[in-house]
Parts: structure tokens; sequence; C-alpha cells
């Protein structure tokens, strides 16, 4: 790796990851980055393993390349057995079959350390700060919540980056999203998150690598900073950051793939350095109250389409230009009547899980809703854990009990109802409090319907059986 310094110029914290990985620069300013870990799930790596073989290459680091089947697994005891979809078999056989061809580091379908590939780097440490990070999936912007830069790419670049263990990429502009003070009760990392992506639209980081800062950010756990850098894409953005400090450090210590023993105390030195030098440039700077941030939730098919609970559905006539279209669309979509307040919008299923909400302190949070409480008659809810691991702590502490106890489906790690690629989907029409990321047409299940919100929010839904202001459970009155 070679640092590219600009003669003591402040820099931001992309800027120095950026630096530290550059190996040649091209005269159009394009460069090739080295790659420090590559992720790879079934549904993308395929045709790159394939396009290996055909030209007689190998994989350049296998030990740094992982994989993991998480988008296709159903999430059902029984898979023990077999996946029944043959579509879904192939990939995972697939991927089964160039992890132990090639040598990678692997965690199959029924390995206890098997989950979403997003939830498994960082658990197994294989994510660590001022990493580049890359996977042939748009999520992959989860992992710059270690101060990594990590970003999602297409399978003509996974099999790239087996090859060569580098990455073409052009530099990015910086923007600063920054959150300044303390959220209230009951909101959330995913309310910032949507609420950011509401204020800037689904292409407002186009070009763009955000760095999140502020207090609010800093007081996030490192699970609600995955959650908050695992939809900047979502925003448009080319990967999200945030800073690695003493919480980052502690998350990562002892992991199985951190470094031990002198060579964390080294990592550690170069990891404190990592943080935006006083005076560096952002091309663009948001900035967010953490006081005026309220639970949220969508009501459209775009993730952008976001509104505090305490607001009513909009009116296609209250957007411009070409967004009137898309509202009215969304709306037909979605079912709605504008003018109805989001609170009294019913729903039929809660999903609980994904990349966005499915770790530890997600489902924590949810059972702490649900704890002596139960759904909605007609209601149905699943809780899928983002991995194996988060499975058994969950376990452990008795959550599975609060969720069946409540009336949910307990589930094993995977991708589930997020997109439908896999038996976990919805019924046409049917309406789902889901705290994923992804509210388009059909993600869930054709006809299905999405509402994007946290998981307080969404158990809280659960329970309510429509859409509810999450703090009226807490015991706390709803302001607008
Ligand atoms: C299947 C995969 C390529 C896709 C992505 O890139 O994000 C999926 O994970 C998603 O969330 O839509
Ligand atoms: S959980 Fe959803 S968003 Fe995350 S990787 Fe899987 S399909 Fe994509």
């Amino acid at each position: 790796m070679t640092g590219t310094n600009t003669a003591g110029k402040p820099r931001t914290l992309y800027d120095k990851i950026w630096d530290a990985h550059v190996v040649d620069v091209g005269e159009d300013g394009t460069s090739i980055l080295y790659i420090d870990r590559h992720l790879v799930h079934e549904v993308t790596s395929p045709q790159a393993f394939e396009g290996l073989r055909m030209a007689g290459r190998t994989v350049r680091r296998p030990d740094q390349t992982i994989a993991v089947p998480d988008h296709n697994v159903p999430t059902t005891a029984d898979r023990v057995d077999g996946i029944e979809n043959p579509e879904g078999r192939i990939q995972v056989a697939e991927l089964d079959r160039n992890a132990r061809e090639f040598g990678l580091n692997y965690y199959p379908m029924n390995d206890i350390r098997q989950g979403i590939v997003h939830i498994v780097g960082p658990e197994q440490g294989w994510t660590l700060p001022g990493m580049t990070v890359v996977c042939g999936d748009s999520h992959t912007a989860t992992h710059g919540a270690f101060g990594s830069l990590a970003h999602g790419i297409g399978t003509s670049e996974v099999e790239h980056v087996l090859a060569t263990q580098t990455l073409i990429q052009k530099k990015s502009k910086n923007m600063k999203v920054e959150i300044t003070g303390k959220l209230r009760p009951g909101v959330t990392a995913k309310d910032i998150t949507l609420s950011v992506i509401g204020e800037t639209g689904t292409a407002g980081g186009t070009g763009y690598v955000i760095e999140y800062c502020g207090e609010a950010i800093r007081d996030l756990s490192m699970e609600g900073r995955m959650t908050v850098c695992n939809m900047a894409i979502e925003g448009g953005a080319r990967a999200g950051l945030i800073a690695p400090d003493e919480k980052t450090f502690e998350y990562v210590k002892g992991r199985p793939h951190a470094p031990k023993g002198a060579a964390w105390e080294a990592a550690l030195n170069w990891w404190r350095t990592l943080t935006s030098d006083e005076g560096a440039h952002y091309d663009k700077v948001i900035t967010l109250r953490a006081e005026d941030i309220a639970p949220v939730v969508t009501w459209g098919t775009s993730p952008e389409d976001v509104l505090p609970i305490t607001a009513s559905v909009p009116a296609a006539s209250d957007f411009q230009g070409g967004k009137v279209e898309a509202a009215q669309r969304s709306l037909d979509y979605m079912g709605l009547t504008p003018g109805t307040p989001l609170s009294e919008i019913a729903i039929d299923a809660v999903f609980i899980g994904s990349c966005t909400n499915g770790r530890i302190e997600d489902l924590r949070a949810a059972a702490g809703i649900l704890k002596g409480r139960k759904l909605a008659p007609g209601v149905r809810g699943m809780v899928v854990p983002g991995s194996g691991l988060v499975r058994l702590q969950a376990e452990e502490e008795g959550l599975d009990k609060i969720f069946t106890d409540a009336g949910f489906e307990w589930r094993l790690a995977g991708c589930s109802m997020c997109l439908g690629m896999n038996p976990d989907q919805l019924a046409p029409g049917e309406r789902c409090a889901a705290t994923s990321n992804r509210n388009f047409e059909g993600r869930m299940g054709y006809r299905g319907r999405t509402h994007l919100m946290s998981p307080v929010m969404a158990a809280a839904a659960g329970v309510a059986g429509h859409l509810v202001d999450v703090r009226e459970m807490m015991g706390e009155t709803a302001s607008a």
C-alpha cells in the first residue's frame, strides 16, 4: 500500500483511506485501489467464478475472501434437508463449490456462523477500520460504520477483485452529514438514516461518499452506526463512513479475525489517525438536529417517501415536477388515500430482520416493546436474526421466547423477506411493517406493500395492528 498524502493538506477520513490504498493513478484520474477484504454471496458471484475458470485464473487472495450464502437460503429449520427452489438451490450449491475449490473463508448454510454477509463480516472481525471492503452487493455500505471504505460492486468487478485483489475506481466527492444533539426517546438510528434520505432524496448522495458525524452519531452503538451506513446507498451515495473511536475498537477487539497482541497495538495506532482533519474540505454538508428527528415510516415505494408517524398520507399534488406522477403511482400501488393519518394504516404482517436491523440490539429493542404483549389478531410476524450467532445470543437472553409468546415466528438467519428471493414473501396486497431498507414495488413479494421503519416501530405496529407511534407504548406522548 502506498500513501499519497498531498503536502500536508487537511484530509477527510475518506481521503485518508483512499490515499492509503491507491496502487496506481491513470491519466484520467481513475485509480487502482488495493482491496483488503472481499465478501462474496451466492447471487452475484457464480458468473465471476466462472469467468476466472474460463480464463484459467485463480483467486489472488483466498485468505482475504469471505463467502456466505444469504439471499436464497430458506429460514425454516427444514433447510438442513436442502433448498427446494431450483434456482436458489443451484446458486447456493455453486457458492459451495467455488468456496471449496478456491479455498475461501466459508460459512456454509448450516454453519452456526452463517448469516447475512453484512452482519457476518463485522461479527467475525473481517471488517476493520481503515480497510477497503467490497462485496457484490449494494448494502456493503454497512461496513463503513467501522471507518472502512466499503463499496458495493457489480459481478464483473467481483471477478476483477477475485483475480487481482484490486478495484478500478474514480474518487467520489466528500459529503458530510452531521447529526447534532441527542435523539429523543423512541427515536433510533433507523429514523436518522431514513430522515437523512427524506432530506436529500434518493439521488442526493450521487457522486459522493458520505461521512456521518456529530454527537448523535457518536452516541450510537456500533449496531446503530451500521444501520445508518447501511442505507447510505439508498441515498445514492457510493459509500457511508463513520470515524472509528473507542466504541469501534471495543466492538472489534477479540473477534476471530481481528488482529491480536502486537498486531492489535499497531493497528490501534493507525486506527486512531482515522478522523477527518480540522479544516478538511467537504463538497456538500448537511446538518440535522437530532431533537427534530421523529420516529418515521415510509408511505410510498421509495425510501425517500418518508414522514414522521404523526403525519398523514400525502397527495400527489403535494409534489412537484416528475414527482407528481411517481407519488400517484406509489399511492396507487400502496393502496393509500391522501389525508389518512399514517397511524391509521392497518397492517397484515411484521418483518423484523435484514442487514439494516437484524442485529442483536435490534432484536433486544423490538423484544422490549413486545414483552407481555401480543400481535394484533390477524397480523403475522416474523423475526429473522441476521446471523446464526445473533440467533444464539438472542436465545441465551430469552428474546426468542418473548417473540414467540407475542405470536411471532422465530426463524433461522438469512435475507428472508427483505427481498423475495427465498420462500419468505408477502402475498399480493399484503401490507408489512418492515425493518429492512427497500420498499420498492414487489420487493417483498409480488404486489406486496412495504412500510420501512425501526424495530421498535415495527414491533409496536404489530401489537396495534396498524402503524403507530411507538412513543405511545413507551408512555411518552407524541409531539409533532
Ligand atoms: C441481490 C443483491 C445484488 C442486492 C443488492 O445489491 O443490494 C440485494 O442484496 C438487495 O438488497 O437488493
Ligand atoms: S438483507 Fe436485504 S438488503 Fe441486506 S443484503 Fe439481504 S437482500 Fe440485500
